[in-house]
């Protein structure tokens, strides 16, 4: 089959979702039959139930023409076989193959990359165990009990978003810290909490030249050289994490190097070493592999063409629908789980990250909306916080609510009748039927139009495995998402043109002189 990268406007059943009359009314339409038959699998236990989104059978129906024509399926199978996806910066797009093999064998320049990135987990995972058995010890012989990750954006937010999701449900056998701010209060609250003898640092940047990353490793470095610690080394106390082309490769200057490689987007790195160093030392190698168990089945799960039977691939055309035909320009990620606590912020970077474009894959311009503005926080805080806009605000935000059937940790008390995992499961479906089905009164103030559409990830309990198959529900929603609004949703050139200001601004360039005193003019209040 000829694969076709065309814009989303040209397309024949995008045509016809624009001509749908039908609306679905949630207020009438939300009801116990709907909610168990809107479900589709997500892989790793997970069930993505869209009954509280503004669809029916035949508006999904469009959306299954819209995916087949898009050929979305195809198009991922030929990100799964190495194809080179990523046109801005000619790379192949490879973090499935970090975690299983769906394609076929994926070379380049005669080399086997699924065997590259088993050899560099396998690297990981005899590290983290020699450390963990006190075979590798501090400089000062002493057992290392602390790993601190020091990177920004995917080689920050990811591995964070993931050590807080596990750091309950698994015995940590290294605490985990992160800095990542270029704010020196940022790595100076982080390094005071440290014993610098037990810790263990781990620089990862895939560039190796980013700036803020750069800066803290020599932040750190000159705060154990400042605290005189008798025959302490500090290059046996930093491993780095980096592709093998940047200027990081290859130094002695660390105890060790693992590596990933260009074709795994910095946003999409939690599964290669980028998060696997972190979370082996953490938690060990077994509970990285059963998270990336969990991300191979999401991926899987991806496969299949019936959107009915494809969570991923029905979110992202949920999403589109949302987004093209009914207009709504924001999603709020809303996990009814503490330990999600920076989920959000980390699909905030991949989605905003990728398909934050106006431009197709060949570099014309768009004439049709794509990536919305994403935001998040924990349930039950959130009501307590921003959800009166989303009830009775002037802009609908669909919501997606993640869930699970049991808390992390065993200890629960019964309050007033009910545990606190029942309060807190008991609070997202009546926020899902809140928002679905509104609530009238006279008084206008306290009336509620409803027909907010929202949608839940649902699983048992959040584990490495479900964590696994959660993070990858969302890449591959997004890289659907990308297929479908033509977009190269896999290079970030939007964040360069600040990051090349602030280089003019410290070198005092001319051409900054002018923005300089604009703004110090504005500072004179
Ligand atoms: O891992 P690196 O190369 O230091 O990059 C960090 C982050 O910076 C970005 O390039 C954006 O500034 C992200 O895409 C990336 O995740």
């Amino acid at each position: 089959m000829s694969i076709k990268y065309e814009n989303l406007d040209t397309l024949k059943a995008f045509k016809e979702l624009r001509a749908v009359e039908t609306s679905v009314d949630l207020k009438e339409e939300l009801t116990r039959e709907r909610i168990l038959r809107y479900s589709a699998p997500a892989g790793g236990g997970l069930t993505y139930n869209y009954a509280a989104k503004a669809v029916n059978d035949e508006i999904v129906g469009i959306l299954q023409k819209l995916s087949d024509e898009q050929q979305l399926v195809a198009k991922y199978k030929e990100v799964l076989n190495g194809e080179f996806i990523n046109t801005g910066e000619n790379r192949k797009v490879l973090h499935h193959l970090t975690r299983g093999q769906l394609g076929s064998d994926v070379t380049f320049e005669d080399k086997n990359l699924r065997d590259f990135y088993v050899e560099q987990q396998n690297r990981i995972r005899e590290f983290s165990s020699k450390v963990h058995k006190g075979e590798i010890k501090g400089s000062t012989g002493k057992q290392l009990d602390t790993v601190v990750q020091i990177g920004i954006g995917g080689s920050d937010l990811g591995p964070r978003a993931m050590y807080l999701a596990l750091e309950n449900i698994y015995d940590v056998e290294m605490e985990g810290h992160f800095i990542s701010n270029v704010d020196p209060d940022d790595a100076n609250a982080v390094l005071g909490r440290l014993n610098f003898e037990t810790t263990l640092f781990v620089l990862v940047s895939k560039s190796g030249t980013t700036q803020e990353t750069l800066a803290n490793r020599n932040f750190v470095l000159e705060k154990t050289r400042q605290a005189h610690i008798h025959g302490f080394n500090p290059s046996k106390h930093m491993v780095a994490v980096t592709s093998e082309t940047s200027p990081l490769a290859g130094s002695d200057e660390y105890l060790d190097s693992f590596y990933m490689d260009d074709f795994i987007g910095g946003r999409y790195s939690s599964t290669s070493a980028v998060g696997g160093v972190v979370l082996s030392l953490a938690f060990g190698s077994e509970v990285f592999d059963q998270f990336l168990a969990g991300a191979n089945d999401a991926d899987r799960a991806a496969l299949e063409l019936d959107l009915r039977k494809n969570a991923a691939l029905m979110d992202a055309m949920i999403g589109v629908y949302e987004r093209n035909i009914l207009g709504y320009g924001q999603t709020a990620v809303l996990p009814y789980s503490q330990a999600l606590s920076r989920f959000p912020a980390h699909l905030q970077q991949m989605d905003m990250e990728s398909n934050g474009k106006s431009v197709n894959r060949r570099g014309e311009p768009l004439n049709y909306q794509t990536g919305p503005v994403i935001f998040g926080e924990p349930g039950t805080n959130g009501q307590h916080s921003f959800y009166q806009l989303l009830h009775q605000g002037t802009d609908i935000v669909p919501l997606q609510f993640i869930g699970f059937k049991d808390s992390q940790i065993p200890f629960d008390l019964d309050y007033e009748g009910s545990t606190s995992q029942q309060k807190l499961k008991a609070n997202l479906v009546a926020q899902i039927v809140a928002f679905a089905k509104g609530k009238e009164d006279k008084n206008s103030n306290k009336n509620f139009a409803g027909q907010r559409p929202s949608s839940l990830i649902y699983g048992l309990q959040l584990t490495a495995r479900s964590l696994g198959a959660l993070l990858a529900h969302f890449e591959n929603k997004v890289l659907f998402q990308g297929f479908v609004w033509n977009v190269n949703s896999f290079d970030q050139e939007g964040v360069q043109l600040g990051k090349v200001l602030a280089k003019q601004v410290l070198a005092g360039g001319d051409a900054m002189d002018e923005a300089l005193k604009a703004f110090s003019d504005l500072l004179e209040i």
